[in-house]
C-alpha cells in the first residue's frame, strides 16, 4: 500500500463544455460530475488526504454539494486561480502530508479507476514522477504554414490525469516555472523542464476529460455500462472463495464462526484461529481482489497475537462496503469430525449476519464430517470452506 495526497482541480471555467457554467456542477447520471471524481479518491483507501481548488465564487455552491452528496473524508478546499497551473500552485500550497506523493487530477477526468490509481502510485514509490498516459491511435499531422508533417505516432502518448510526483520535485517545478513566467498544460511537463525523468504508466482509453458537449454522451454511455456490468472496475456483482484449516490442539479455546464451543481441544493458531471468520475474510478479500487475511494480518505482527477474529472480519467488511459492495449472500461448510457443530449453527449464522452488517437470510453456515476420514476425521484439525457474493450498492 502506497498512501498518497490528491490534489483535484475544479476551478476553471469550462467554456469549451458551452453550458453556460462550471462544467464540475453538471449532472452525469443523477450526480454532479466534481462529485463522481471526488468519490474515487473518497472511496481509496490508500487516498490520506484531498485537497479542492475551486473557483472563489463557487465555494459556496461546492460546499453545498457536500451536504446533499455526502463525502466521508475531510476535504480541504482552497482558492484557485486564473489559469490551471495556478490552481495547482494554490493546491500544492495547501497540502500538509509533503511526506507523501502527490496527485493531481482534473475535476473533469471522473472515470479512472482505482487499480490505475494503485499502480501509479507504487511507481511513484520507485520513481519521483510518474503519469497515466496513452498510446495515440489517430495519425498526428503537424502543420506549419501550408505543410504538413507526419509525426511518428509510436513515439506518442496522450497524457493523462492524475499525474504523481514527490512532493519537493513537483513544488520546485512549479516554484521555477512561476518565476520564469512558463505555462504547461499539464504538471509534468513542468518536470520536464528541470530535465527530470517523468515515468509513463500506461492509462485507459477511459478515463476521458469531460472537455466538450459530445463528452457528456461518452460518459453517459459508460456510465450505463457500468450499470449493466460491463466495465470491470466496479460489476455489479463480485464473487470470492475462502479455505482455511486450523490444527486441534489442547489448552486452546475452541472458537468457530465468532461462538466458543464446549470441547477438549481448541484451535491453533497466531489469532484465536477462527477457521470460519478467516474463511470468511478470505473470501471476501478474494471478492474485492485484496489478496487474502495473511496480506492483511500477517501471523508475524505481534498486534494480531491472540487477535479476535470477528474484529478482523469488520476491518475487512470495511473495506468491501468502502468499494461500494454490500452482500448477496454467504455459503459456509466447517468440516470438523468433533465437536458437534449443530447445536452452534444458528449462533454462528446470527453472529456472521451482525459481522457482516446483514440480515440472517443471506448467510448460511453449515457443517458436515468427513466420515473419519483424513485429518478432519482424525480429529487433528478443523477445515471451512466459503462462497460469497457481493453486489454493487450502487446497482
Ligand atoms: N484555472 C483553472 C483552469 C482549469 N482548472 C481545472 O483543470 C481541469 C482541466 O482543465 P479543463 O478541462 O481545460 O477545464 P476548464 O478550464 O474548466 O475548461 P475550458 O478550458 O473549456 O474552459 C478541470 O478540472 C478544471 O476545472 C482549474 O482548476 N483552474
Ligand atoms: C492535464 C491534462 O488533462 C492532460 O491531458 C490536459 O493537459 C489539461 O489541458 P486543458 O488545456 O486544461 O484541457
Amino acid at each position: 500500500m502506497t498512501n498518497y495526497t490528491a490534489i483535484i482541480l475544479a476551478a476553471g471555467q469550462g467554456k469549451r463544455m458551452l453550458a453556460g457554467r462550471n462544467k464540475q456542477f453538471l449532472m452525469i447520471d443523477q450526480k454532479p460530475l466534481i462529485i463522481h471524481t471526488l468519490s474515487i479518491f473518497d472511496l481509496d483507501d490508500w487516498c490520506k488526504e484531498i485537497v479542492l481548488v475551486t473557483n472563489e465564487k463557487e465555494r459556496s455552491e461546492m460546499e453545498q454539494l457536500f451536504i446533499d452528496y455526502p463525502i466521508k473524508k475531510d476535504i480541504r478546499l482552497v482558492d484557485g486561480g486564473a489559469e490551471r497551473q495556478d490552481s495547482v500552485f494554490a493546491g500544492l500550497s495547501a497540502v500538509h502530508r509533503v511526506e507523501l506523493p502527490v496527485f493531481i487530477h482534473d475535476g473533469a477526468r471522473p472515470f479512472v479507476s482505482r487499480e490505475l490509481l494503485h499502480e501509479l502510485a507504487e511507481t511513484t514509490s520507485e520513481k519521483e514522477a510518474a503519469l497515466l498516459a496513452v498510446p495515440v491511435t489517430d495519425t498526428i499531422k503537424q502543420r506549419t504554414g501550408e505543410r504538413l508533417t507526419t509525426l511518428d505516432r509510436n513515439s506518442l502518448w496522450a497524457a493523462q490525469t492524475p499525474q504523481s510526483f514527490s512532493f519537493p520535485l513537483i513544488y520546485e517545478a512549479h516554484q521555477q516555472a512561476k518565476t520564469r513566467g512558463y505555462y504547461g498544460t499539464d504538471d509534468a511537463s513542468l518536470v520536464e523542464r528541470l530535465n527530470k525523468e517523468v515515468a509513463i504508466v500506461k492509462g485507459s482509453y477511459e478515463n476521458i476529460k469531460l472537455t466538450t458537449p459530445e463528452d457528456l454522451h461518452k460518459a453517459e454511455a459508460y456510465l450505463n455500462n457500468q450499470r449493466n456490468g460491463k466495465v470491470d472496475d466496479f460489476p455489479m456483482f463480485r464473487i470470492g472463495q475462502g479455505y482455511d484449516v486450523h490444527q486441534l490442539a489442547e489448552g486452546r479455546p475452541c472458537i468457530i464462526g465468532g461462538i466458543e464451543i464446549p470441547y477438549e481441544k481448541g484451535l491453533l493458531g497466531h489469532s484465536d484461529a477462527d477457521v470460519l471468520l478467516h474463511t470468511i475474510a478470505d473470501a471476501c478479500l478474494g471478492a474485492i481482489g485484496e489478496g487474502d487475511i495473511g496480506k492483511h494480518f500477517p501471523d508475524t505482527a505481534p498486534e494480531f497475537k491472540d487477535a479476535d477474529s470477528g474484529e478482523l472480519l469488520q476491518h475487512v467488511w470495511q473495506l468491501v462496503s468502502d468499494r461500494g459492495y454490500s452482500l448477496g449472500n454467504i455459503d459456509c461448510t466447517v468440516i470438523a469430525q468433533a465437536p458437534k457443530m449443530a447445536p452452534y449453527i444458528e449462533q454462528i449464522r446470527e453472529n456472521v449476519s451482525s459481522l457482516l452488517s446483514t440480515e440472517k437470510s443471506r448467510v448460511n453456515i453449515k457443517a458436515t464430517t468427513t466420515e473419519k476420514l483424513g485429518f478432519t476425521g482424525r480429529k487433528e484439525g478443523i477445515a471451512a470452506q466459503a462462497v460469497v457474493l457481493l453486489q454493487n450498492k450502487q446497482q
